[in-house]
């Protein structure tokens, strides 16, 4: 999807929220457990309830490959439901993923051809040449973790490299790369205080912000000092929104969730 598009549907929803189809099958309703894929019903539900007060949807891999084949099946039916009914919404496979170049083009053909999702979450720890196979793909976006939501982010992403904190060397090189345009930023919620610095490098790059909501990160503070003039941010909550209720209602109480933020979002646009 081209970034103009994005932009558009954000003006129109007067949304800029993500929601992040982590499926834990020990979290989602009982009665949907009767069903032959619960984990594909659980995400069409939610999907169905919520696609008007979002603008994107992310799965994190993770939570389907721990199902082996009936866990990837999931994730297949999941983005294809997406692409066909709702084709205006963009997909995130946070996949975290990254290797040598032959193997990085592996992993973008598995999520931007045989998948079909709009970008993929990367870490940029290899480099350059383990960045770039995923760039190549015209109207797909790479979006690389820069700094993290985690505590573990102050291990090595905020260590002085030559004087500057390593994940301004992150974004500052990375935008060396062949086809930088393509490129996202991964930055958590609960590091608002750093994202004035980050805009001074990234000045107009979209940055997907995880974290609000069961991370303690603050919507208000991110929009503060990460919102450009064409929004730029996409703030993703998960466990607050997806599993707001676990009783027949879930999809319902899940909208309603989805919709407190969006209100919220809509108040800064
Ligand atoms: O790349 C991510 O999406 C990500 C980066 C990061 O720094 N922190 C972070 O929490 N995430 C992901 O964002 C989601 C956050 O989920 P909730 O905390 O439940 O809203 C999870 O899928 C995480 O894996």
């Amino acid at each position: 999807m081209e970034t103009k598009k994005l932009i558009e549907q954000i003006r129109s929803k007067k949304s800029f929220l993500c929601i992040g189809l982590d499926v834990d099958i020990n979290k989602i309703p009982n009665h949907l457990l009767h069903e032959t894929d619960p984990i594909f019903e659980f995400n069409k539900a939610i999907i169905d309830a919520t696609h008007h007060l979002a603008v994107a949807y992310k799965p994190n891999i993770a939570f389907y490959e721990a199902f082996g084949i009936k866990g990837w099946e999931a994730l297949k039916k999941t983005i294809d439901y997406i692409n066909e009914n709702y084709p205006e919404l963009f997909t995130i496979a946070d996949a975290k993923r990254g290797d040598i170049g032959n193997t990085s083009t592996m992993y973008a053909k598995a999520f931007f051809e045989d998948m079909e999702f709009d970008s993929v979450t990367i870490a940029p720890y290899m480099g350059k040449d383990s960045v770039e196979p995923f760039l190549a793909f015209k109207d797909k976006h790479t979006i690389l973790l820069a700094l993290t939501s985690n505590e573990g982010a102050f291990d090595f992403q905020t260590l002085q490299v030559d004087e500057k904190p390593l994940y301004q060397r992150v974004l500052e090189t990375s935008k060396t790369y062949n086809n930088s345009e393509n490129l996202m930023y991964v930055v958590g919620a609960t590091k608002a205080e750093y994202l004035k610095e980050i805009r001074a490098i990234v000045p107009e790059s979209f940055l997907l912000v995880p974290g609000v909501g069961a991370q303690g990160g603050s919507l208000e503070d991110v929009c503060k000092y990460g919102m450009t003039s064409n929004i730029g941010l996409l703030i993703n909550s998960s466990r607050g929104i997806i599993y707001a209720s676990n009783d027949e209602d879930f999809a319902e109480v899940a909208a309603k969730k989805a919709q407190e933020m969006q209100q919220q979002m809509a108040a800064f646009l």
